[in-house]
């Protein structure tokens, strides 16, 4: 009987630092066990989609975003899918014909069903988003406005996905949301990082978003934007001027050199040797000139090229009001604006013109960029075509122009200086995903930024190589000391005589 209770003292299953021990020891490759599983998600994840049509005064994009199924409304990183480039003009173009404003969406549509998995076509959103050519339009022919609304809702209720609507963005929304795009994509909302600001220069209109350093926002009320993102609180400033997008500026300095209905101009903006014919009615057939066009002209001018930045500039000047302005400070035509604050992104028509130019290179001064477009301009256009025979005349032409009014718009009408100038970066893109406004207006509508909460973020990779190095080390010790307990047993057992 005694034999038997030493028996059992000795059996190290029987004490409880042993019990315990093995107790901990299972806690811990439970607990190892579940953050691993945690940490090293599925590889193959399900994805959910949102389609946002920018139906541009130039042309029409239809951008497929893509995240992840399971973490929707919080932490899951948006992502362009794809984007498909509509062919032919902006949708205000065809205001005569408005099915075809419907019909020229079809061929990205289709593209959409077949890059959209066809489970998901159902419920997933599209948007249709429309800017200063459908603005000009509505102010100029409401009518053919809801005309063309009306036939573009008929074409896009014809596919699978779930149609939330089409309307006409404001140029704040449309300023606003760049910004959301860009700040979003740098990840540097959830991080609460100092922001970004956005430059967009379309064909009808341009943007600049940013957040001032010191904002009276009651100064101008109708040019702050308030976003609680994540938790963090942005008073951004945003303005959007309609008619100053590089297509109707171009309008405005031809209507300028025009103004007396000449038959013929010399135009510092174009190349020397430059000459083609233009009618005035087309040229004056827009909200942004109609008021100026001459009483009377000719049917057509010539439009002959000089080649002359500094000129060119003075045209360009002639475009910006810079007398009046009942703020603190203004940009120009009397507008509201806080000097230029941070680091900016520039994109859309900011991008094409300097990335044709080769201009995009972030370390050129604003004075090598000047000096390199004023001996663009001078280069005769024979020239020009000879070195870019594959681009399309008409935008070959437009570039002086384009790069010079870049340049002044910055610098004169924004007041970027060469210091702050130096910190914009021309951008088409950021990490796959355009910049512009479409991601920002979907994470609107769509309620992915949430405002309150601050994402709990997963488990940073730091974090889980030291949760798992300390559950391991326990679990060696926990080896080590349920070995020790079994020592006192092991001895006798080899001390036995071996049987040969
Ligand atoms: N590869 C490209 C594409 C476009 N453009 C020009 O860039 C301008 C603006 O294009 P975009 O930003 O697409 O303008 P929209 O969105 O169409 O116009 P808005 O935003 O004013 O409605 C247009 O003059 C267009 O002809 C260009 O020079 N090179
Ligand atoms: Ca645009």
């Amino acid at each position: 009987m005694s034999a038997q209770r030493e028996m059992k003292e000795k059996n190290p299953w029987h004490k409880p630092l042993t019990i315990i021990i093995t107790v901990i020891g299972v806690i811990a490759i439970v607990a190892l066990v579940t953050v691993a599983g945690l940490q090293n998600r599925p590889v193959f994840q399900k994805y959910k989609y949102g389609i946002v049509l920018d139906a541009g005064s130039s042309h029409t994009a239809l951008y497929i975003y893509k995240w992840p199924a399971e973490k929707d409304n919080n932490t899951g990183r948006i992502e362009q899918k794809h984007s498909c480039k509509v062919k032919g003009k902006g949708i205000s173009s065809y205001a005569a014909v408005p099915e075809k404003a419907g019909t020229s969406l079809t061929e990205c549509m289709q593209e959409a069903e077949m890059q959209v998995p066809a489970w998901r076509h159902q419920e997933t959103p599209l948007y249709l988003g429309a800017t200063a050519g459908m603005r000009l339009l509505n102010m100029e022919n409401k009518v053919a406005s809801d005309k063309v609304f009306e036939a573009v809702e008929k074409a896009l209720q014809r596919f699978p996905f779930s149609y939330q609507g089409a309307r006409i963005l404001s140029g704040q929304e449309e300023g606003a949301f760049g910004w959301v795009t860009v700040n979003y994509l740098d990840d540097r909302l959830k991080q609460g990082l100092q922001t970004t600001g956005a430059l967009d220069l379309g064909g009808a209109s341009t943007q600049i978003s940013f957040v001032p350093h010191e904002y009276d926002i009651s100064e101008s009320p109708s040019n702050a934007v308030a976003f609680q993102l994540y938790g963090n609180y942005y008073n951004l400033y945003t303005h959007s001027f309609l008619c100053y997008g590089k297509d109707q500026a171009l309008r405005m300095a031809l209507a300028h050199q025009t103004r007396s209905g000449p038959i013929a101009i010399s135009d510092p903006c174009f190349h020397p040797d430059y000459s083609v014919t233009r009618n005035y009615n087309t040229l004056y057939d827009s909200p942004c000139v109609s008021e100026r066009k001459p009483k009377v002209a000719p049917l057509n001018f010539t439009h002959t090229g000089e080649g002359n930045f500094l000129q060119c500039q003075e045209v360009i000047r002639s475009l910006f009001n810079f007398k009046s302005c009942k703020y603190s400070k203004c940009s120009f035509n009397g507008i509201f604006q806080p000097p230029v604050q941070g680091s900016f992104g520039a994109f859309s028509a900011y991008y094409f013109v300097m990335n044709f130019l080769n201009l995009t290179d972030g370390s050129m001064s604003l004075e090598t960029i000047t000096n390199y477009v004023a001996n663009y301009c001078s280069t005769p256009w024979d020239q020009i075509k000879k070195v870019y025979p594959d681009i399309n005349e008409k935008y070959l032409a437009e570039y002086c122009f384009s790069g010079t009014y870049i340049l002044t718009l910055l610098t004169e009408g924004y007041n970027f200086n060469t210091e702050t100038f130096s910190k914009i970066k021309f951008i088409k893109e950021i990490k796959g995903s355009d910049a512009g406004w479409t991601l920002g207006y979907m994470l609107n509508l769509t309620n992915m930024i949430p405002a309150e909460t601050k994402d709990s973020p997963p488990l940073p990779h730091a974090g889980y190589v030291s949760i798992v190095t300390v559950i391991v080390l326990l679990l060696f010790i926990l080896v080590t000391l349920f070995i020790l307990s079994f020592r006192s047993i092991w001895p006798k057992c080899s001390k036995e005589p071996q049987i040969v």
